[in-house]
């Protein structure tokens, strides 16, 4: 993804479970769209065809096994839909990505460090969006709406999943990715969502200052 559409853009948005991903991705190419941008919305595990076995093996495979799957899904959906679409010129926005990788095995008993390294070379996100919330706050929420996998039915796996994603949250700023911690515990989802938007405004008007300021460089 070296050479990209100046407009073309790739955010990743994490957190643990309940947090309010999948709501806050949907209010946040609502607005992109409204804005007249080009804007393809993903997931992972992805639809293609790792991503798809991920999918069906998450609850009988565990371990290091599941972890090399799911790294091999986001290599290959970065190679087969995130960078074609970002190449095209659209803002692709990824509910669950990288940091996603670095928690969620870590249930399994994977070490942290072989997690970094198997993902080590995938493509960094424009902007790395972490969802931070109450443990209680989202336990609730996934109570509410009733768990979707096995990670999320273990007792007391909110409150492990938040203090992981903190963890990798630094992790990543060390290592520095371009992230913005978002607290979605006391907004309702618009309003995190609307905090997104006008960082990848941010992000997108730097961009294009840069572009300009190189034609008028070139171009005299
Ligand atoms: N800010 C919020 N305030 C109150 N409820 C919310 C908020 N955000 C999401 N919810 C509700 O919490 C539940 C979980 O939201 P959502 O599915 O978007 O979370 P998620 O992080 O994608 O979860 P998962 O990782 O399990 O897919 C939904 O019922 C949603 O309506
Ligand atoms: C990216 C990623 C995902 N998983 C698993 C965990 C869940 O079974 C699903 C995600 O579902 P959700 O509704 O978004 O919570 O995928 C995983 O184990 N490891 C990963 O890296």
């Amino acid at each position: 993804m070296t050479q990209r559409c100046s407009d073309g853009l790739f955010v990743s948005v994490d957190g643990p479970s309940g947090a309010g991903k999948t709501t806050i991705v949907r209010h946040l190419a609502h607005l992109l769209l409204a804005q007249g941008r080009h804007v393809h919305v993903t997931a992972e595990p992805s639809s293609g065809p790792i991503g798809t076995l991920a999918s069906e093996l998450t609850e009988t495979v565990t371990g290091y096994a599941l972890a090399c799957l799911y790294a091999a899904d986001r290599y290959h959906h970065v190679e087969t839909e995130i960078a074609p679409y970002v190449r095209n010129g659209h803002v692709v926005v990824s509910d669950r990505y990288f940091a996603s990788g670095l928690v969620i095995q870590r249930f399994d008993d994977v070490d942290p460090m072989f997690l970094w390294q198997i993902n080590e070379e995938v493509e960094r996100p424009d902007l790395a969006v972490i969802l931070e919330a109450d443990p209680d706050v989202i336990a609730e929420r996934l109570e509410t709406r009733g768990p979707h996998n096995r990670f999320q039915r273990s007792p007391g796996t909110s409150r492990r999943k938040v203090n992981y994603y903190h963890q990798v949250t630094e992790t990543l700023e060390a290592a520095d990715f371009n992230v913005l911690r978002v607290d979605c515990a006391t907004k309702p989802p618009e309003r995190s969502a609307t905090v997104i938007y006008q960082e990848l405004t941010e992000l997108l008007d730097r961009r294009l200052a840069v572009v300009h300021a190189n034609r008028e460089r070139d171009h005299g």
